[in-house]
């Protein structure tokens, strides 16, 4: 599902059964159980009436032994047939109960699941989290089925009346203190192992992922058998834990089984109490017996109760290990979100494709980045005023103390070697990363009529044709599609896809060429016609010629362009040209035949 490395996160490391759970699983409840009127609240309302009245019925019928001793004792047959009658009716109400009770369960599972993952996946997608998450390393969580024990609602059983007086319940209850105690012990580092394994489970799913992905590049370097050792290699981890769990588990087993079988066996001794000290002695063979057998029902009854809450011990430690999961998982993309700076914390709402009208995020305020989108002048898109910046692994700047405009009309282009930090200047600009310092100013809306980014990646989603040009669940533009600018990929795909509105059950990035992705991107763009486009190599795997007819197509729609790029043929569609020379230096130029003016401060004129 979803992850991070903030499985290393201090916070995750020794995971218990402690306050800390506590307070998650409250948050998990918060989330379960939203308002006292919903739907989830009503089935476990439905379910917590139908386990009690299972109980009761439960109870009828475990005492119906009891009243047969006696009617089969006094021979008496009207007696008999009324308890055969009753019988009958018993089983079928607890059958039909316990069926309802199953039924309930599946639901609520298929509900609280809707629930949480439908709540995790509003946090993941929210803002920029995903990308800062993935960044940070993506190890796959889920878990929530366990946190559904509805086993402890049994719990809630009425303790019915025991014929040994206070000895009875007494004994039964110390016998569950000790056993709690006992349990508690065995339970604490099943939590922290179950904790791991999930996370080498997440680990390994995600290996087989990544080669999924990649299975044509990883077949051109043959790289099969390497591969398939780093593949064991998490295999044999993973299940090197899942060994050392079951290890663990196994002292958990023998206590809670010991735990069972020496409370059916407790139930004989106490009431072997009142038996020798004659409490009964004045009873007939018929009325003993049925008080034995009613007796040993209510012991073994209240034993069982206890018993199960015992039993729970296991499915509570699943539920801390999971609970500490998905706790982690949702305070990790919370800490995101408060940081990530075009994030209204007071509206809830980022960027949205399918709000296709421009519109403008106040940025929440941010102490250490003072970056902000506002109305700065109509014609400007980024003013960025002594920022300096770095990738997030190193003290190394990539860029010092840059300054410069970005207005509408001056076509910029960026150049420098290799890892000198061009696509890095594009993250800064796009708030995927902080800068170091200064303040880089958005003053256009970041989409469709604002400005648009194409990475050096392209991006494709899933859908129709229709749907990757629009990039939108919402066509609200006129779709005169802009395709005929990329004509041979017109054709081409309309021809595979079979229309424009034809669903395909493919992975687009297995079937276009790293050319045709580029050209898709490219009518995403005439699609959705910003005033301001970012292209970072976007033209790089494409012919000198067909570059060409994209870069007129883009300045005959209106657009400003900033691009980056290693090719010389760029140079003749842009103004100025920013050079990262690497060690944080940069410089300036105007190109030949240009009128662009974007320079604030340039410490190199
Ligand atoms: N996600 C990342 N996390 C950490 N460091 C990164 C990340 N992406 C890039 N870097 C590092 O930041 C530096 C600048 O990378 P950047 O992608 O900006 O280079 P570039 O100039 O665009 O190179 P290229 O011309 O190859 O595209 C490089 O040293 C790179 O290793």
């Amino acid at each position: 599902m979803l992850g991070s490395r903030y499985g290393t996160d201090s916070r995750a490391l020794t995971p218990k059964l402690d306050w800390k759970f506590v307070q998650r699983f409250c948050s998990i409840q918060r989330v379960l159980f939203p308002s006292w009127i919903n739907q989830n609240v009503l089935m476990f309302g439905t379910l917590l009436v139908v386990t009690l009245t299972e109980q009761l019925i439960i109870y009828q019928v475990g005492v119906l032994p009891s009243q047969f001793y006696m009617v089969l004792a006094d021979k008496d047959y009207p007696g008999f047939k009324n308890l055969v009658g009753l019988a009958m009716v018993l089983i079928l109400l607890n059958s039909t109960m316990k069926s309802v009770d199953q039924y309930i369960c599946g639901q609520m599972y298929v509900s609280w699941r809707k629930t949480l993952t439908e709540s995790l996946h509003a946090a993941y997608f929210q803002g920029r989290v995903y990308y800062t998450l993935n960044q940070n390393g993506c190890k796959d969580r889920d878990g929530y089925k366990t946190l559904l024990f509805f086993s402890l609602l049994s719990c809630a059983s009425p303790s019915p009346p025991c014929s040994t007086g206070w000895i009875g319940p007494v004994s039964i209850f110390c016998y569950f203190v000790i056993g709690t105690v006992a349990n508690k012990m065995l339970m604490g580092p099943i939590v922290t192992t179950l904790f791991e394994q999930e996370k080498l489970e997440g680990d390994f799913r995600f290996k087989h992922m990544q080669i999924r992905v990649n299975a044509e590049s990883a077949a051109f370097y043959r790289a099969g058998k390497v591969e398939h050792m780093r593949t064991d290699r998490r295999l044999q981890t993973l299940l090197l834990t899942q060994k050392s769990l079951i290890n663990k588990e196994l002292w958990l087993y023998i206590g809670v089984n010991t735990f069972d079988y020496v409370g059916g066996f407790l139930s004989y001794i106490i009431i072997a109490i009142p038996i020798f000290t004659g409490v009964y002695d004045g009873l007939s063979p018929g009325e003993l017996s049925a008080l034995i057998s009613k007796n040993a029902f209510v012991c073994i009854y209240l034993i069982n109760g206890f018993t199960q809450l015992i039993d729970l011990s296991t499915t509570l430690s699943d539920v801390a290990g999971y609970t500490h999961r998905i706790g982690e998982l949702r305070e990790v993309m919370d800490d995101i979100l408060r940081t990530q700076c075009d994030y209204d914390p007071a509206s809830g709402e980022s960027y949205n494709f399918d709000r296709l009208n421009c519109v403008c995020l106040n940025a929440a305020s941010h102490s250490l980045l003072d970056f902000d989108i506002h109305g700065g002048p109509a014609d400007t898109a980024f003013i960025l005023d002594h920022v300096s910046y770095k990738s997030p692994y190193s003290d190394q700047l990539l860029v010092d103390d840059l300054s410069l405009k970005i207005s509408q009309g001056t076509h910029l282009l960026v150049v420098g070697n290799t890892g000198t930090g061009k696509t890095s200047l594009l993250r800064v600009l796009n708030r995927l990363w902080e800068a170091e310092s200064g303040f880089v100013h958005m003053t256009t809306c970041f989409g469709p009529r604002g400005t648009l980014f194409l990475p050096q990646k392209p991006y494709m989603t899933d859908g129709t044709l229709r749907e990757q040009v629009a990039f939108s669940s919402k066509i609200s533009f006129p779709f005169k599609i802009k395709l005929d600018l990329c004509s041979p990929l017109q054709s081409s795909l309309l021809k595979r896809t079979g229309g424009l509105d034809e669903k395909v059950d493919w992975n687009w990035y297995d079937v276009l060429s790293p050319g045709e992705m580029q050209r898709l991107s490219f009518a995403r763009l005439f699609y959705l016609q910003p005033k301001y486009a970012v292209l970072d190599e976007a033209t790089s795997a494409l012919t000198e010629e067909a570059e060409a007819q994209l870069y007129r197509a883009c300045k005959q729609l209106g657009m400003t362009l900033v691009s980056l790029g290693h090719r010389s043929t760029l140079e003749k569609y842009h103004d100025i040209q920013l050079k990262l020379c690497g060690d944080g230096r940069w410089e300036v130029t105007k190109l030949k035949g240009s009128g662009g003016s974007l320079i604030l401060r340039d410490p190199a004129m």
